[in-house]
């Protein structure tokens, strides 16, 4: 059983896939407490994967994001398999503190100051922006490298570091933008 707190349809928000109709998968809980954090994830219920794969498969998409709170705390192989085995792409939005299973599609890894990694793997990597030094994320091998606006408060400040450090893409929270889940 696994502690969710939301499952909803909408389009990838963020990174890479921005625009991607998708499934989220929202668990419940968290082992950081960022204080910019946009997300309320405490409350939830347990559900079986099979009550998770029923309700992902209302919908006709093929993506699933797996996201939280903490989605490393909760995901194991067996929950990727009965999704790969329902036809699904599956995504991962993770802090990069926990081991993830390795059968995961795409893992977009946000580390957090402080919090040390443990992801063996990542495809892109989305430092939400402080101001903070982020050259050394640039380190971590993955394909893309995004910088997210906190909160779309500071968008023009990314765009000046951006145009500075052409290695890093914007993302923005479009659904924040468009007013959708
Ligand atoms: C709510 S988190 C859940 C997944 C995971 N705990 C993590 O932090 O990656 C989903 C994404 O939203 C980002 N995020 C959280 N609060 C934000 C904010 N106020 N503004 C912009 N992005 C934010 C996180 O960095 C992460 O990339
Ligand atoms: N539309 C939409 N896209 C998202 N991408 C990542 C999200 C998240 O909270 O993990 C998110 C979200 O909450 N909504
Ligand atoms: S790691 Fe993710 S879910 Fe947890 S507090 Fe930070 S932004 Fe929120
Ligand atoms: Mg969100």
């Amino acid at each position: 059983m696994k502690k969710i707190n939301e499952i909803f349809y909408s389009l990838q928000g963020e990174g890479f896939h921005v625009g991607t109709p998708a499934v989220f998968v929202r668990f419940s809980g968290c082992n950081l407490k960022c204080e910019f954090c946009d997300t309320r994830h405490k409350e939830g219920v347990m559900m079986s994967d099979e009550e998770i794969l029923e309700q992902v498969c209302q919908y006709p998409c093929k993506t699933v994001i797996l996201t939280g709170g903490e989605p490393g705390l909760w995901v194991d192989e067996d929950l990727v398999a009965a999704l790969h085995k329902a036809g699904k792409y599956v995504c991962i939005e993770t802090n990069g503190t926990c081991v993830l299973p390795e059968s995961i599609d795409w893992v977009t890894c946000s580390p957090k100051l402080g919090a040390s990694l443990r992801v063996r793997r990542m495809d892109e990597v989305k430092v939400v922006f402080l101001g903070q030094d982020v050259s050394p994320y640039l380190q971590l091998k993955a394909s893309s490298y995004f910088l997210q606006p906190c909160s779309c408060r500071n968008t023009a400040e990314v765009i000046e570091y951006i145009k500075s450090h052409p290695q890093w893409r914007l993302s923005l929270q479009i659904h924040k933008l468009i007013d959708i889940p």
